[in-house]
């Protein structure tokens, strides 16, 4: 991160691929709907180059493994649906945490910074998902893709969290583990961390631009104290 910056006063963290290791999860209600749909299951290779991009579009390319577009439209609603119930049902029982999540917010919060959570998660998945797994007092402010117009990709959910914040983006970073995380933050004008464990599409975490990558939560956390360190 450049020095001579502004300090980091907040920090907006991804949740699936970042805290989450939701992929289980995702396999269960989509072989769930799969078999409403009379289709075979899926395996979890398949499914993770497939998750960060929202439901609509996971749903879409899941339906893409079998049927043609004109299929596809005229399943997706029956296919949302189904995919929807079977999430629900199953939110959290096999989506673990990855390695210092707890205490990497503990050490961002101790160094004062305020944290919200921003993902393409539909919201009635990430509140009770968060709730389970023990990360909702976390976090002050939660957004998930259906919460606003636009989601990442768009800058417009980390913009949102500045403007509630009263924070210029440059005091602002989002940690992530996908190229949709750098790309609103960049566009945000926001700092951005990554973590090399997630999903980012099928893409080497290399490729994605970022102010640095880091091994976890805490391992940001490190890297943001001493960042603010030698901030004015
Ligand atoms: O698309 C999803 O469901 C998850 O996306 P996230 O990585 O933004 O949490
Ligand atoms: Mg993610």
């Amino acid at each position: 991160m450049k020095s001579g910056a502004a300090a980091i006063q907040a920090a907006i963290i991804d949740l699936d691929g970042t805290m989450l290791h939701t992929v289980p999860d995702f396999e269960l209600a989509l072989n769930g709907m799969r078999a409403d749909l009379k289709l075979g299951p899926i395996t979890q290779d398949i499914i993770e180059p497939m998750v960060g991009k929202g439901s609509e579009k996971l749903i879409r390319d899941v339906l893409a493994l079998d049927y043609d577009a004109a299929k596809i439209d005229a399943v997706f609603d029956q296919a949302m649906a189904a995919y929807q119930r079977h999430y629900l049902a199953i939110n959290g029982e096999r989506a673990t945490l990855y390695p210092d999540v707890i205490e990497g917010l503990r050490a961002l919060q101790e160094l004062g910074l305020r944290l919200a959570c921003v993902t393409n998660k539909p919201i009635a998945f990430t509140t009770p998902l968060l709730d389970r797994k023990g990360l909702a007092p976390w976090f002050e402010l939660v957004y998930g893709g259906d919460s606003l117009p636009k989601k990442k990709p768009d800058p417009l959910p980390l913009q949102q969290v500045c403007r509630d914040f009263g924070l210029p983006p440059s005091a602002v970073v989002a940690i992530g583990d996908s190229s949709n995380d750098a790309e609103a933050a960049r566009a945000a004008g926001c700092f951005v961390l990554t973590v090399p464990y997630g999903y980012n599409h099928g893409m080497p975490v290399q490729t994605i631009n970022s102010d640095g990558i880091v091994n976890s939560l805490l391992d940001a956390a490190k890297l943001i104290s001493a960042h603010n360190s030698t901030s004015n």
